[in-house]
């Protein structure tokens, strides 16, 4: 089997949306793909209305095809602080066409308020590693380990745009979607993520590579002498990272994945990227699209990274591909 969905981005690409398909009569989301969780959740109409703000709702009950997964809760909260919580039902979930019959779809009864105020967003699919599902008191497994097994490859990629539609296939590698070759590094799961190392400028870094994590968060010494290079850039307290006047041309920022000796490939941000958007109406100065991990503790590649690149995500072979595009 395989499958193939469009990935869409949304407000200047902080996120990317992907319908799913949810029950029987299909009920279609739009969802956040996030190699960064493993809990597949939507509103619902077990959501408070008071904290749904015009986003789609998942109805189990008219689903011929849910069936409560009786005594199972969850509970989840983000990096950025963001949290929600509920119920579980397993029903049928399709994705671009490839179709899991028995998954766990984890219904809200509470989402904090950023959740409410995200009104393109149903909720989030995750794609990171099942050992970090937050399902009680039984564990459940993402759509892609559910899927797994069925694949015609134990893989699937991330093809994220900049403000143009993109795509996730599962399955296969689409060989038009990206120029030259894949250059493949191993993948640590230890904590649950695509975690791999990288070269910047020679020096290693140890990151995740997050499809739901709008920017790029590394270690200060990198992000500090990428912005010496850009005058009248500092960093402000009060936007909390690093910004500058928005005409700065921003230079290109690059990594090599797959090094060791001459091997590896090195995958090229443009510095328009890293422009990542204004700080306010005035539109004099922007807030950069690469920040310091400091304040999180784990660098992380995300979608600005992300979308210069064709990734390879292969959870049979427990390697992450990159590839220029
Ligand atoms: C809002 C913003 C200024 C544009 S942003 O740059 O902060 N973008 C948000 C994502 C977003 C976009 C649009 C609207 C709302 C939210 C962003 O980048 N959030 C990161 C920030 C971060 C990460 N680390 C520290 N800070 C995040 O929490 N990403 C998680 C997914 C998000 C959550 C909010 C809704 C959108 C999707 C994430 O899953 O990628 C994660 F990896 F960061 C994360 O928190 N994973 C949860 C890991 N736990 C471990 C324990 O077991 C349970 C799972």
């Amino acid at each position: 089997d395989s499958g193939s969905v469009t990935a869409s981005p949304r407000q200047q690409d902080t996120e990317y949306l992907c319908p799913v398909q949810i029950g029987s009569p299909a009920q279609t989301l739009p969802l956040d793909f996030d190699t960064g969780s493993s809990d597949l959740w939507v509103f619902s109409t077990d959501t408070p209305r008071s904290e749904v703000n015009g986003q789609t709702v998942y109805d189990a009950s008219s689903s011929s095809s849910a069936k409560r997964l009786s005594g199972a809760t969850w509970k989840i909260s983000y990096g950025d602080g963001s949290s929600s919580s509920g119920i579980v039902y397993l029903d049928t979930v399709t994705v671009g066409g490839l179709t899991v019959s028995r998954q766990a779809v984890e219904a809200a009864k509470q989402v904090s308020s950023s959740f409410s105020r995200d009104t393109s967003s149903s909720g989030l699919l995750g794609l990171a590693f099942s050992s970090i599902n937050t399902v009680s008191p039984n564990q459940q497994k993402t759509f892609f380990d559910n899927a797994m097994p069925h694949l015609d490859a134990p893989l699937f990629t991330a093809d994220l745009k900049h403000n143009a539609d993109g795509r996730y296939n599962f399955g296969y590698i689409d060989k038009s979607a990206y120029t030259g070759s894949i250059s493949y590094t191993p993948v640590d799961n230890s904590q649950g993520f695509w975690g791999f190392t990288a070269t910047v400028d020679g020096t290693d870094v140890t990151g995740i590579a997050d499809t739901g994590t709008t920017l790029i968060y590394l270690p200060d010494s990198i992000v500090t002498s990428y912005y010496s290079q850009v005058s009248g850039a500092r960093y402000d307290s009060s936007n909390a990272g690093y910004i500058f006047p928005c005409g700065s041309s921003m230079p290109d920022f690059s990594f090599n994945v797959g090094g060791g000796g001459g091997g590896g490939g090195t995958v090229t941000v443009p510095g328009s990227y890293v422009n990542f958007a204004p700080t306010d109406q005035t539109g004099q100065t922007c807030f950069g699209g690469l920040q310091s991990d400091s304040s999180i503790g784990i660098s992380i590649f995300g979608d600005i990274a992300l979308k210069a690149a064709f990734v390879v995500f292969d959870g049979g072979n427990k390697q992450l591909g990159w590839a220029a595009k």
